[in-house]
C-alpha cells in the first residue's frame, strides 16, 4: 500500500480526493458503457438479455426465469451450518430493520386542522444480488428482509446465470431466496438485470418494478444511475470501500485484516487507513504484506491494495483524520482509537460506521443485524444504506374542518394574490358563500 503523508499540510476536499482517487473505471465512464446495454433491453427485451448473458457471463440457452421447483430443490443442497447461519442473519436483520419503520404521526395544528404522516410501501421491487466474482446470498437477505419489513407485497430477485450451475444463479443465492420466501427469481446479471426490472420483459413474465435495489460492481451501480427516475433506487451501492481511522492504541493485525477483507471483493475495491501514528502505519503495512499473499484471492487483493484507490494516509491528529474521512465519504468507516466516540462526533459522511476493535466490517457484512448494502463512490454525502425506509414513502394526509379553513381564508388569499393565482383563493371562498353549507 502506498503512503500519503499529509502531516503539516492543509488540503481542500478536492485536493484530498485527487490524492486518494476512486477506482479505475469512474462512475461516469461506466454510465456511458452501460447506457446502450440498458437501452437494448428496453428495446429488444429477452433477446438483448440473452446476448448480454453470452457476452458477460458465458451462458447461453438457459431459462431466464428460474422455475419455482429449482429454488425449492436448491435448498436441499444447502449445508446445515450455512442454512443455520442464513436463518440467524435473517432473524438478526429483521430485528435491526424494524427500527427503520417510522410510526404514523398525527399533528393537530389547531381545532379541526389535522395532518397525518403515514409511510406507504411501494408495490413491487426488483432486488439484485451480485454473482460475478463471488456469490452473495447475504445480499439476497439484505434486500429481501428490508423490503419485507417495509411491507412490500411483491418481490423479484435477479442474479447472474452461472455457467457451472446449468445457467441458474449460484446455488447459495437460491438457498437464500428460498429461506426468504422469494419465488420470483431471474438468472440475469449486471446492467441487463437492472434494465429488465426498470422496463419489464413481458416475454419472460417480468413486470416492471417500482424500485430497484441491491449491490453490484461498477456496471450495476452505473445502470441504477441510468434507470433512476424511471424507477426508484436505493443508493449506488457499487465497488466496496473501507476507510479505517486508527491511532497507536489500535491493533495492527485487526486493521490489516479488515483492509484485506474488503479488498477481497474486487480488484477495484478501495482500502484506506488514516492514522496519526507513523509507527502504527508501518506495523499495519507489515501485517498487510505478511497476510495478503496467503488469502484465497491473493491476486485480487494484491491488485486492490496496490491500486491508486488504496492508501495509508498520515495526518497530524484524529480531528484531521475525521476531515479526511468526511471528504472521502466511505462506504464503511471503522474507528479504532482511544476515543472512538470523540472521533465519531466529527464524522458527518459515511455509509455505516463500525466502532472499536471488535466490530469489523465483515461482521456488518453478515451478522451484525445492520444492512450491508451501502453507498459508495462518495454518494454517502447524500445517500443512505439500504433499509426498510428505502421502500417507504412518507405521505401527508390532510383534513380541515369548516371553521379551521375559514380562519385561513384571508392569509391564504394574501398569498394567492401575491402569486397572481386568485382562483386558488376563490376555491376557499366558494365554500363560505351563502347556500354552500354542509359537506
Ligand atoms: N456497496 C455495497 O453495498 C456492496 C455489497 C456487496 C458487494 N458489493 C460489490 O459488488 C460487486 C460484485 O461484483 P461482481 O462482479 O462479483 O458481480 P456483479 O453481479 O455485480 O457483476 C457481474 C455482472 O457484471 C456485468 N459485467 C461484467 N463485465 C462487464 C463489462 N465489461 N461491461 C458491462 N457489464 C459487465 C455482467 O453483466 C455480469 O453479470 C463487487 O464490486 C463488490 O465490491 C458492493
Ligand atoms: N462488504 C460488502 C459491502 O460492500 C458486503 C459483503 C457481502 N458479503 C461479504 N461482504
Ligand atoms: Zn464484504
Amino acid at each position: 500500500m502506498r503512503t500519503i503523508d499529509l502531516r503539516g499540510r492543509a488540503l481542500s476536499r478536492d485536493a484530498l480526493l485527487k490524492l486518494v482517487p476512486r477506482a479505475a473505471v469512474s462512475a461516469e465512464v461506466a454510465v456511458e458503457r452501460v447506457r446502450p446495454l440498458v437501452a437494448d433491453v428496453a428495446e429488444r427485451g429477452e433477446a438483448a438479455l440473452r446476448d448480454q448473458a453470452r457476452d458477460f457471463d458465458g451462458v447461453t440457452g438457459h431459462r431466464l426465469r428460474v422455475p419455482a421447483e429449482s429454488i425449492a430443490a436448491a435448498l436441499e443442497t444447502c449445508p446445515p451450518e450455512v442454512e443455520a447461519a442464513l436463518r440467524a442473519l435473517i432473524a438478526r436483520l429483521r430485528q435491526g430493520s424494524a427500527a427503520q419503520v417510522p410510526e404514523e404521526r398525527v399533528t393537530h395544528l389547531t381545532d379541526g386542522a389535522v395532518i397525518r404522516q403515514r409511510w406507504q410501501p411501494v408495490g413491487r421491487v426488483g432486488l439484485y444480488a451480485p454473482g460475478g466474482k463471488a456469490a452473495y446470498p447475504s445480499s439476497v437477505v439484505m434486500n429481501a428482509v428490508a423490503a419485507q419489513t417495509a411491507g412490500v407485497p411483491a418481490l423479484a430477485l435477479a442474479s447472474p446465470a452461472q455457467a457451472d450451475n446449468a445457467g441458474l444463479p449460484h446455488p447459495a443465492v437460491l438457498w437464500a431466496a428460498a429461506l426468504c420466501g422469494i419465488t420470483e427469481v431471474y438468472a440475469i446479471g449486471g446492467a441487463g438485470a437492472i434494465a429488465a426490472f426498470a422496463h419489464g420483459v413481458p416475454e419472460i413474465g417480468l413486470e416492471a418494478v417500482d424500485v430497484v435495489t441491491g449491490p453490484g460492481n461498477v456496471f450495476v451501480a452505473a445502470a441504477k444511475r441510468v434507470v433512476s427516475g424511471l424507477v426508484g433506487i436505493d443508493s449506488e451501492a457499487g465497488t466496496t470501500e473501507i476507510l479505517v481511522i486508527a491511532d497507536g492504541s489500535a491493533h495492527p493485525a485487526f486493521v490489516a485484516a479488515d483492509l484485506i477483507s474488503q479488498a477481497e471483493h474486487d480488484e477495484a475495491a478501495a482500502s484506506v487507513l488514516v492514522t496519526d501514528s507513523e509507527e502504527f502505519a508501518l506495523r499495519v503495512e507489515q501485517e498487510v504484506a505478511s497476510r495478503a499473499a496467503s488469502t484465497r484471492h491473493a491476486e485480487r487483493v494484491a491488485e486492490a491494495l496496490s491500486g491508486p484507490q488504496s492508501a495509508i494516509v498520515l495526518v497530524d491528529d484524529l480531528r484531521t483524520a475525521a476531515l479526511v474521512s468526511n471528504a472521502y465519504g466511505p462506504e464503511h468507516l471503522e474507528i479504532q482509537t482511544r476515543d472512538d466516540e470523540g472521533v465519531l462526533r466529527d464524522i458527518t459522511d459515511a455509509g455505516a460506521i463500525f466502532l472499536g476493535g471488535y466490530t469489523p466490517v465483515s461482521l456488518g457484512d453478515y451478522l451484525a443485524g445492520s444492512n450491508h448494502v451501502l453507498p459508495t463512490g462518495g454518494t454517502a454525502r447524500f445517500a443512505s444504506g439500504l433499509g426498510a425506509h428505502t421502500f417507504l414513502r412518507p405521505q401527508q394526509i390532510i383534513r380541515y374542518e369548516r371553521d379551521a379553513l375559514r380562519e385561513l381564508e384571508r392569509p391564504l388569499r394574501a398569498l394567492a394574490e401575491a402569486e397572481g393565482l386568485p382562483a386558488h383563493a376563490d376555491a376557499v371562498t366558494a365554500r363560505f358563500e351563502a347556500g354552500k353549507e354542509g359537506l
